[in-house]
This record gives C-alpha cells, structure tokens and sequence, in this order.
C-alpha cells in the first residue's frame, strides 16, 4: 500500500488540509511532517523532512507545499534520488510520473484553488511509470546528480 509524506511551509498549511484529507478519502496511508499553523516559517525545513522521507524509502512519495510550490520543491530536489515536480495543471502532473518518474509533487497554495489542486493530485496519484526510452534518460539525471555530489 502506498505511503506519502507530506509536508508544507504556512503559505501551504490550508490547502495541505484538504490535500490530507482527500488522502483519507481515498484511504491512502500518509505522514504529515509539519508545519503545523499559519505561522511564518521556512519552506526549506519541511521541502528537506519530505524528501528525506521519501529518498531513504520509508515512504513511497511525497507532496509539498508552499506559496507557488517552487521554492520547496528546490529544496526537496538538494536530496539525492528526488524528483520533485512543481505542477498547476493535471497534464503535467500526469506526464511527470508516466515519463519522469516524479516522486514529490510540489503545489503552490497561492497559485491553485483547492479543486484544482486535488485535480492535480489526483491525475499524479494515477500516473504510472512508463519506464522504456524513458529510464536512459533518468538514469543521465541520476549522472548529473553523481557528479555534482560533495561539491
Ligand atoms: O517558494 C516560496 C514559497 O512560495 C513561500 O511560500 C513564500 O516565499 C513565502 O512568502 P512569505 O514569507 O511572504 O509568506
């Protein structure tokens, strides 16, 4: 059964709600790491516990959340085996896990509605990995990503 790790900075802590929700609907198994209020805090922290959550395996994915969800998705992307992808529309969201093997989906609250982004969610949830012409190309990122460790 599929585990998510979720997390967001203040911008994102409403629309994590509902993203949790709709999680319970769907009975799919989540941890949230925070933050927990409206409270002014600092996108990186949570972008940082998410991606660590997923890259060391104890959760399959994870979903992150700030104000455009671009500055946590940055964040999450500094850990090795992350690919996390900023997405304000369903077909992105769809692709990015059909051909690039997403495993963070980034949604900025200020930028998406609350509908809209469980569309989003939902068309990422569904998105199966095609593999193929595709793993040549992830494993050149995975290259990049080689190359540039400990610099
Ligand atoms: O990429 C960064 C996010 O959108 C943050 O949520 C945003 O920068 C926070 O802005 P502020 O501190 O003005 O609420």
């Amino acid at each position: 059964m599929m585990k998510i790790a979720v997390g967001c900075d203040h911008v994102g802590y409403e629309l994590k709600g509902r993203i949790l929700q709709h999680l319970e609907e769907l009975g799919i198994a989540y941890h949230d790491f925070g933050t927990n209020s409206t409270e002014r805090t600092d996108y990186p922290i949570f972008g940082e516990k998410v991606a660590d959550a997923v890259a060391s395996g104890a959760y399959d994915r994870g979903i992150v959340i700030c104000g455009t969800g671009v500055g946590i998705s940055i964040a999450a992307n500094k850990v090795p085996g992350i690919r996390a992808v900023v997405c304000s529309e369903p077909y992105s969201a769809l692709l990015s896990r059909q051909h690039n093997n997403s495993n963070i989906l980034g949604l900025g609250a200020r930028v998406v509605g609350g509908d809209l982004a469980l569309m989003i969610l939902d068309a990422w949830l569904k998105g199966e990995y095609e593999g193929g012409r595709h793993q040549h190309r992830l494993d050149l990122i995975a290259e990049i990503e080689k190359k540039h460790s400990g610099k």
